[in-house]
């Protein structure tokens, strides 16, 4: 490919969630004949290169991933940073600023599709006269929620005189979140000083600066709030997805196929086959959320008493980084232990009624598999729509970031999800007791409503699937977005 001929750069932030639909827009946009550059870390890029197809013509750019005291080499990835590491992480993601400048500069692209992150790139674009696409790879509707905290919290409130319940002005009806579900920014706002929450969520800076927003969902789906995007930035907000992975698979995962897990992909496929039509609770929360020990044994208690089968992927902690699966068991309390030997390792039998894998399982053949009746989730947005696009109903058990309007939408607007009720321990700090766990598992598998929330999810699998079929609202976006990218090449 000649270098001065690249239609489009794209640049995600250094986290799965993010690099997934990147890649995947990449590739729609490379089978329109776009020339396509992919921008990550040489970690990153390996992964993505094991898992390309043959005919994929993306073409994969490393940068190296600068040297940042205090972070351990090889960390690359939002997944692998311990909460106390973070900030060392982010800073090596504003070192990066040279690597990227020189990259816009020698490839010269016509159009860059940027990310949340790192901050610095729309100004760098805007300098070197590049068409600038946000992909926002969240929701519309998570968006709106949170652009409407964005400006409305300062002007309002304090972060001692919070109400409970915090009205969100600004949408296209009457919504309101409950104060522990808000981001702890937005907690901290200052009445009075917008750069209370600015400060912390420079992120909207993207939505002035940019040329047009994508946003990773369908028309049908998120009419209202895509609709709601547009008018408030006055400019396009064009949905394209859903975008997930094609051929999901393991991430890179001890098996030899499947190494970063306790059990590989085919035995838990294998142990799935052996279970009933939609009789499955899948529990997982997605690439960054490892529970307390003490909220595992609720977990576990809960699932036990529901006499429900399960299959539940258990994350470790990163920190302290080096500490394996075996070390890991060993330091939780005996009943739990009790609780994996019995799901697994030495204890598993191919008959058990339930299975407890510690690591990374295949999601998304989980949730496309019979057997699945229901998915306990934290709502990440890629785990969502995988689920739409599988007819999975869900149980949502939000923890930060997005998830809490996340699971506002699966509950309160499509009614494919029930909330799990969580009791707020201290500030921000929940837990969800025993009890509420086995409620929950009963009634996604064997509840009337669960039955609805099955019935709905299938129908939002159908919209999905006419969305992004020829001729439906993302795949002629899409085929839009080509065309306007190749325009500004010309
Ligand atoms: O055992 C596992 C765990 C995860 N996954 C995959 O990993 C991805 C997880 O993505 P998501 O559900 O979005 O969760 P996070 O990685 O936690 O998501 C981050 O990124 C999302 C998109 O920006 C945000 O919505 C979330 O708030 C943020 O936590 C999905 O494709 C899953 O299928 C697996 O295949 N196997």
């Amino acid at each position: 490919m000649a270098e001065g001929n690249i239609d489009v750069v794209a640049i995600p932030m250094l986290s799965q969630g993010h690099i997934i639909p990147f890649m995947r827009l990449c590739e729609l946009l490379s089978s329109r004949n776009l020339n396509v550059v992919f921008v990550t870390t040489p970690r990153n890029a390996e992964r993505l290169r094991s898992e390309q197809a043959d005919d994929s013509r993306v073409r994969l750019l490393e940068i190296p991933m600068p040297s940042v005291p205090g972070l351990p080499d090889g960390v690359e990835s939002t997944e692998r940073v311990p909460n106390r590491l973070e900030n060392f992480f982010f800073q090596a993601m504003e070192e990066m600023q040279p690597s990227m400048r020189e990259i816009l500069v020698r490839l010269r692209p016509s159009s860059v599709i940027v990310d949340l992150w790192p901050i610095f790139l729309p100004d760098l674009a805007t300098e070197l006269n590049i068409y600038i696409v946000f992909f926002a790879v969240i929701g519309a509707y998570s968006q709106s929620l949170a652009y409407s905290l964005f400006i409305s919290l300062p002007l309002l409130h304090n972060h001692g005189d919070l109400p409970k319940v915090v009205n969100l002005p600004g949408l296209p009806k009457a919504i309101s979140m409950r104060d522990c579900d808000l981001l702890p920014p937005f907690r901290e706002a200052v009445k009075g000083d917008p750069d209370s929450v600015k400060a912390l969520f420079t992120a909207f800076r993207h939505y002035d600066q940019c040329n047009m927003v994508l946003v990773n969902t369908f028309y049908e789906m998120e009419a209202e709030m895509v609709d709601h995007l547009g008018s408030t930035f006055g400019k396009p907000v064009w949905s394209i997805g859903p975008l997930v992975p094609k051929n999901a698979t393991s991430s890179s995962s001890g098996t030899a196929e499947n190494p970063n897990s306790s059990f590989s992909d085919s035995e838990c496929l294998k142990w799935l086959n052996s279970r009933e039509p939609e009789s499955v609770v899948y529990v997982n929360f997605g690439s960054q959320i490892a529970l307390s020990a003490h909220q595992m044994q609720e977990v576990a208690a809960g699932l036990e008493a529901s006499g429900q089968s399960f299959l539940w992927a258990v994350k470790k902690p990163n920190d302290p980084e080096d500490m394996d699966g075996a070390s890991f068991i060993s330091s939780l309390p005996v009943d739990l232990q009790a609780f994996i030997q019995r799901y697994s390792g030495a204890g598993y039998r191919a008959d058990s009624r339930g299975l407890v894998v510690l690591g990374w399982v295949p999601q998304s053949q989980i949730l496309g598999h019979p057997a699945t009746g229901g998915h306990v989730s934290h709502c990440g947005w890629n785990s969502t729509l995988e689920r739409i696009g599988q007819g999975v109903p869900i149980l949502a058990w939000p923890f930060r970031h997005d998830h809490p309007c996340e699971a506002k939408l699966l509950v309160e607007e499509l009614g494919v999800a029930e909330e799990i009720r969580r009791e707020e321990k201290e500030n921000g700090v929940f837990v969800v007791k025993r009890e509420e766990v086995e409620r929950a598992a009963k009634l996604i598998i064997k509840g009337e409503k669960g039955k609805e929330m099955r019935r709905r999810a299938l129908q939002l699998k159908e919209g999905a699937e006419r969305a992004t079929r020829q001729g439906g609202s993302s795949f002629k976006n899409l085929d839009r977005l080509a065309l306007l990218i190749r325009s500004k090449s010309n």
